[in-house]
C-alpha cells in the first residue's frame, strides 16, 4: 500500500530535521510543501504573522483547532514562556498520528497536548478535562464551517477571557464568510485583518486577529 502524504511529509521531517531542533522541523516542511508535496499547513508566510501575534501575546495557555500534520502546533508551542502549555485538537487520527511524532521529533511533547476527537465534542469537556479555566490564544484552522459555532461554544463555555486573542487562518481562501461577518460586527470583539497568501501559493488568503472584549452584561 502507498503511503499518505502526511506520511510522506513526516519522513520528510524525520530524514532532513535536527532532533529536538523545531524551527528545523518548520523548514523541512517548508521545503517538501515548496519543492515536492503541497500541504495544507499554514506555511511560512503566514505562518510569520502567527509567530509576531503569538509572541505578542505569550500565552500561558493556548488553543488550537486543527492540528493536522503539527505545523502550527509546532510554530505556536517554540514560542510559548516557560511553563506555557498548548491544548490541540484533531478530528483525522491519520492525521493526529502524524502530528504526535512531528511534535516530538521538534522535542515539543512536554508543552502539548494533542487530542483526537471533535471540536464541538471536546471544547465542552476541556474544563473539566485539563483543569482549564480560560485561555489566552486560541487558533482556528479546522473545517472553515465549524469556525463560528465553535467560536459561539467557547463563548458559552466561557473559555475566552476579555483580552482572549482568537486569530483564524484561511479566512478568504477556502473562507470562513459567516464567521468573519460575526467577529467583524460583533460588540463583544474588537477585529483586524492581516493580508497573507494561501500557503505554498500566490494566492491571497489572510488571517484574522479577533480580541475578545467580554459581554456587556454583569
Ligand atoms: C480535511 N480537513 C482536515 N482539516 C481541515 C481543515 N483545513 C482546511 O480545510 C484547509 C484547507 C485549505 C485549502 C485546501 C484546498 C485549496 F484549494 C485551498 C485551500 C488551506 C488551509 O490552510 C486549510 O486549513 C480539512
Ligand atoms: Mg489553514
Amino acid at each position: 500500500t502507498h503511503s499518505s502524504r502526511p506520511q510522506r511529509l513526516l519522513r520528510a521531517v524525520q530524514k532532513g530535521a535536527v532532533r529536538g531542533d523545531a524551527r528545523s522541523v518548520v523548514a523541512n516542511i517548508d521545503r517538501f510543501c515548496h519543492h515536492s508535496e503541497w500541504a495544507m499547513n499554514i506555511g511560512d508566510e503566514k505562518g510569520a504573522i502567527l509567530d509576531s501575534v503569538v509572541s505578542e501575546v505569550n500565552p500561558a495557555l493556548a488553543l488550537e483547532l486543527g492540528t493536522y500534520c503539527g505545523y502550527s502546533t509546532v510554530r505556536i508551542a517554540r514560542l510559548l514562556p516557560p511553563g506555557g502549555r498548548l491544548i490541540t485538537l484533531e478530528f483525522n487520527p491519520e492525521y493526529a498520528a502524524v502530528a504526535r511524532q512531528v511534535i516530538e521529533w521538534a522535542g515539543l511533547e512536554d508543552s502539548v497536548q494533542l487530542v483526537e476527537g471533535g471540536s464541538g465534542d471536546w471544547i465542552p469537556q476541556l474544563k473539566e478535562h485539563f483543569g482549564v479555566q480560560s485561555f489566552d490564544f486560541v487558533f482556528l484552522d479546522h473545517w472553515k464551517e465549524r469556525y463560528l459555532p465553535d467560536i459561539h461554544l467557547l463563548e458559552e463555555c466561557e473559555l475566552l477571557r476579555k483580552g482572549t486573542v482568537v486569530l483564524a487562518d484561511n479566512v478568504v481562501c477556502p473562507g470562513a464568510p459567516d464567521y468573519l461577518a460575526y467577529v467583524r460586527n460583533s460588540p463583544a470583539y474588537q477585529s483586524s485583518y492581516f493580508q497573507s497568501h494561501l500557503e505554498y501559493t500566490k494566492a491571497v488568503d489572510g488571517l484574522e486577529k479577533s480580541v475578545y472584549l467580554g459581554t456587556t452584561d454583569a
